[in-house]
């Protein structure tokens, strides 16, 4: 064990955040779609609030992956790659925080960006 800066550390949870991007099909998925909603946010002008409650959605899909991800990783470690009933269980157990995070994301999404779209899109059909 040897004492890390704060920086060397940064880099460290930088690299482990790298990994998780580059070898999980998912994390790029809810990255595209975390893209799509700011850019959505800045677009429909949302208040600063509303933004938040995004950030925070993004931000909570994005912790729950890298999570599942760590966790996949450590039993596949522990266990190898035989079928078991309890690895099997634990897996969808994180796969399912990750789940409920990404419908906590949607529903806010939806709460957030539909009455703005609908607006805009009544106010394109009435010119
Ligand atoms: N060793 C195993 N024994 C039993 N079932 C497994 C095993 N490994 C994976 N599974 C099953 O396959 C599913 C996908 O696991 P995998 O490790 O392939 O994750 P993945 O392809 O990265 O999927 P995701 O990240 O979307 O959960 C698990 O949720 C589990 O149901």
């Amino acid at each position: 064990m040897y004492r890390r800066t704060l920086v060397q550390s940064f880099k460290l949870a930088l690299g482990g955040i790298l990994f998780v991007v580059r070898n999980e099909r998912n994390m790029k998925v809810h990255l595209v779609f975390g893209a799509a909603a700011v850019s959505l946010c800045l677009f429909l002008r949302v208040a600063p609030i509303e933004f938040i409650f995004i950030v925070f959605s993004i931000a909570l899909v994005l912790i729950a992956e890298t999570a599942n991800t760590a966790f996949e990783l450590l039993l596949d470690f522990v266990h190898g790659d035989r079928y078991h009933p309890d690895v099997k269980l634990l897996k969808d157990i994180v796969a399912g925080g990750v789940f409920i995070a990404s419908a906590n994301a949607f529903v806010i999404g939806i709460i957030v960006f539909m009455p703005r779209l609908l607006h805009l899109a009544a106010s394109v059909c009435h010119l």
